[in-house]
């Protein structure tokens, strides 16, 4: 199977879990990159059964609205029953390095709203270890030369993404290098750097549920 067959079977699982759950009054949180897109899709076939969306990229926003599917201000709604989103890494506790798609602030804060985050992936995206993938860190932009000297001092490579404005007017460092042994720890001291926006760890508020699609069939992880 390719990858994108497998990104599109674990959409559909997505699909499958959440149709069940779906209140007449319920928001759906929705993620960003190619993952996404295929849920985005496949989330038309259940308009009118849930009231909205909320959407962590313009680019997601635009994609919904292109469907008839309603998207609201996240300040316009009391919380978020279910968010579905991808990732560019996963480990066994369901701590995700997320933000390949330069979205992470955004899709951190609807990942902070909602009552449940269900993570949908192809198998390329598990580890062991996060880290393997340059970890993206949003930064305001006059702070980046500042920012790019405290994360050498905590052993990264910082590369500054070109062209790259992020929805809320930023820039990004992706830093190379890190093996992360403490997700939580780390989120942490890269947050408390100052200009750093926020940064693609999700250890403090990991996922609820990784459905990865594999070659044998998509698999179902609860965090362990
Ligand atoms: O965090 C993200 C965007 O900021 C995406 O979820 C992540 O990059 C995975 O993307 P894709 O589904 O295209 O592999």
């Amino acid at each position: 199977m390719t990858q994108d067959e497998l990104k599109r079977a674990t959409a559909r699982a997505a699909i499958d879990y959440i149709a069940p759950k779906l209140e007449a009054d319920g928001i759906v949180g929705v993620g960003t990159g190619s993952t996404a897109n295929f849920f985005i899709d496949m989330l038309a076939e259940l308009k009118g059964r849930f009231d909205g969306t909320v959407a962590s990229s313009e680019a997601s926003a635009q994609r919904l609205k292109a469907h008839g599917i309603p998207v609201y201000d996240l300040n316009a709604v009391d919380g978020i029953q279910v968010y579905v989103d991808g990732a560019d890494e996963a480990n066994a506790a369901l701590e995700l390095v997320k933000g390949g798609g330069a979205a992470l602030t955004r899709e951190k804060i609807v990942a902070a709203c909602s009552d449940e985050f269900v993570c949908i992936a192809d198998e390329s995206k598990w580890v062991p270890v996060l880290g393997g993938f340059p970890l993206p860190v949003e930064v305001i932009p006059m702070a980046r030369s500042l920012v790019a000297r405290e994360i050498v001092k905590l052993g990264g490579d910082p590369v500054y993404r070109q062209g790259v404005t992020t929805d809320n007017g930023n820039i990004i460092l992706d830093v190379h290098n890190l093996l992360i042994r403490e997700p939580k720890t780390l989120e942490r001291a890269l947050n408390n750097i100052t200009g750093v926006v926020t940064n693609g760890i999700f250890a403090q508020r990991p996922a609820d549920i990784l459905l990865l699609g594999t070659a044998t069939g998509v698999k179902t992880f609860t965090a362990s």
